[in-house]
């Protein structure tokens, strides 16, 4: 254990990664004056970072140094294209750069996880912790559901006209209207709004757990700063994590924990800071010279996403797009100076319009695929019961997304979106690394649609998608075709049809999970316990979207709020009651 010299690099936890869960860890932890916390961050501080402040500026966040940059290997299911698979490098992780929806997916999503503490009861109590919500006098609120005094602010969001007239498309074509559905997670098929987490204009991000008005003096944030790996020793109990070795902007060097250390590095790093410390499957270490310390083979596998396919539109009619705002004459400079200024307009909220959750059972049930294809009594070839949704239906409220979509609507030209999202999907891919140098990004294969089932539920989305736009009552007679003009996904019919189309454009939701899973003592495969403690290691545990078994129906932020506040919780229970004078007990 550290001597006397290091006794100011001695901290009772050290969390690896100020991400989204790893600061609401910190902050939780913090609210014990008598415990000291360390953050240690690969990306800077966010608070000059007008890019994440300004939820419309999201994707300037992208290719530099605020961004991990990992790019996936070719993938044969997508047409052997590589896919840019973006997160935040900077305090607040994925958080200060995402599309601010939440959308908690359904009890069962977490009940389906068979763990001990982690049913959706249970957890949908964690993300209700963490949020504040601000309701608005339009929207329906279902107030059961919602937090008050959480440090991440959340809203609802209004809508362009575009988005209304959606709207009335999604409900004309069998998907009814519950406002707040995507925070009960009750509804499997229907529409609603999505509350944000954007507050009078600025955006909330889990760094507001240990910024701004939660900041505590027994929280020090080491930024600029990347964990190379674990210090683990060798006890009479087995092997323990005794602190981390850090690579700063002076050199390397090791901290150190009395009590634990929390890797929050998000479902990419996350193994790979386990692999690089000897955690993980023996010859994946071995190809690298990494010394097998804990064999874990579920440590980088299991990795989980949620494909989107997005399809463009155009609209001759003016003034129902939001392109006006952003891509017209000078108007993006006229929405900087508003924001600048009062904090609203278009760049004060993330330009996502209306949602739905949708069932396929029906669409589906003539496909032999679908029909053939094995299951469990009560759930459909996707392993979901009727309660949960297969699939999301999603819209922008002008042009714009990930950057391969830069075919701009200028000349006074309007374009949306809808795009379709899988859930559930039964394609696996994985993190591997490609050397045990720290600053190297590891090698993320997403292997999408590998499972021809995966093809079937998103080509069948899209063509439900498709009808929404082109035949529902609110926006059939508004499209004047695909955008851009060269395509023609407008008068598709078909599946097979949107087969291709999905190949091509299929890319990710930024969701990625499971590469560090929970699960029970007889899975082989579980890289943690139900309290997320690191299998065959003590002192150490993993918090954030990686300890997800499997993804659950919704979008990824929300849960990992959650982990980050169920992981506090659960140590916490460690602690004797703060009353009786003390912490000692582990
Ligand atoms: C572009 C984009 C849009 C998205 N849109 C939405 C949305 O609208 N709604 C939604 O619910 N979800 C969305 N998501 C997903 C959601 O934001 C993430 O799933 C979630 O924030 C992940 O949280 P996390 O704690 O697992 O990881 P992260 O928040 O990514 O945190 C990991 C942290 O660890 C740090 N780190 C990693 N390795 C090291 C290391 N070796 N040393 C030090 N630090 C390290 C990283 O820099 C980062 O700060 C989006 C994500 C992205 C990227």
């Amino acid at each position: 254990m550290a001597g006397k010299a290091e006794d100011r690099n001695l901290y009772d936890y050290i969390i690896c990664g100020g991400g989204t869960s790893g600061c609401v860890v910190a902050g939780r932890l913090a609210e014990n004056p008598q415990v000291r916390i360390l953050v240690i961050e690969a990306g800077q501080h966010s608070k000059g970072l007008e890019s994440v402040h300004m939820a419309g500026a999201w994707s300037t966040n992208f290719d530099k140094e605020t961004d991990w940059n990992i790019v996936t290997p070719p993938m044969s299911g997508v047409n052997s294209r590589q896919v840019k698979l973006s997160r935040g490098r900077f305090l607040g992780g994925s958080s200060g750069c995402n599309g601010t929806l939440c959308i908690r997916g359904s009890k069962q999503d977490y009940d389906d996880w068979g763990l001990d503490g982690w049913s959706g009861q249970e957890f949908f109590e964690c993300m209700r912790k963490a949020e504040n919500f601000h309701s608005k006098p339009w929207f329906i609120a279902n107030d059961d559901y919602h937090g008050h005094s959480g440090p991440l602010h959340v809203e609802p969001h209004d809508l362009a006209p575009i988005s209304d007239l959606i709207m009335e498309s999604f409900v004309s074509q069998g998907l009814p209207l519950d406002h707040d559905m995507f925070t009960t997670g009750e509804t499997p098929h229907g529409c609603g709004h999505v509350p944000r987490t954007v507050h009078k204009g600025i955006r909330t991000t889990s760094g507001d757990f240990i910024t701004n008005g939660y900041l505590r003096s027994n929280v020090t944030v080491m930024t600029d700063t990347t964990v190379n790996k674990i210090l683990l020793r060798e006890t009479s109990v087995g092997l323990k994590a005794e602190g981390v070795a850090v690579i700063t902007p002076e050199g390397s060097k090791s901290v150190y924990a009395k009590r634990e250390v929390i890797v929050s590095g998000g479902a990419y790093c996350s193994p790979a800071i386990l692999m690089r410390s000897g955690i993980g499957p023996k010859e994946e270490l071995s190809k690298h010279g990494i010394e097998c310390k804990v064999d874990l083979p579920g440590v980088g596998q299991n990795l989980l996403d949620h494909m989107i396919v997005f399809m463009f539109y155009e609209t001759e009619k003016p003034g129902l797009t939001n392109d006006y705002l952003v891509h017209h004459d000078d108007s993006f400079k006229k929405s900087y100076a508003l924001w600048k200024e009062k904090r609203e307009g278009f760049l004060s909220t993330f330009p996502f319009g209306c949602f739905a959750f949708a069932r396929l059972d029906d669409r589906l049930k003539d496909e032999p695929l679908w029909k053939d294809a094995p299951r469990e009594p009560g759930r459909d070839p996707m392993g979901l019961t009727p309660k949960q949704p297969n699939i999301e239906f999603f819209t922008t409220e002008c042009y714009g997304g990930p950057k391969q979509y830069d075919q701009y609507p200028i000349d006074h030209k309007h374009a949306f979106s809808i795009i379709a999202e899988l859930f559930s999907p039964r394609s696996r891919g994985s993190v591997t690394l490609s050397s045990k140098d720290p600053l190297e990004n590891p090698i993320v294969d997403c292997n999408y649609l590998s499972d021809p089932l995966d093809l079937l539920v998103i080509t069948e989305a899209c063509r439900f998608a498709n009808e929404i736009i082109t035949k529902g009552a609110g926006t059939k007679d508004i499209v004047k075709g695909s955008w851009p003009p060269n395509l023609t996904h407008h008068t598709y019919t078909t599946r097979e049809e949107w087969i291709p189309y999905v190949q091509e454009h299929g890319t990710t939701c930024y969701h990625a999970a499971g590469t560090c899973a929970m699960g029970k003592d007889d899975n082989p495969l579980a890289v943690l316990d139900n309290k997320l403690r690191v299998r065959g290691v003590s002192g150490l545990r993993v918090a954030d979207c990686s300890v997800m078994p499997t993804l659950h129906g919704g979008h990824t932020q929300m849960p990992a709020y959650g982990i980050g506040e169920k992981c506090a919780d659960i140590i916490k229970e460690t602690w004797v009651a703060p009353q009786l004078g003390g912490l000692s007990k582990l």
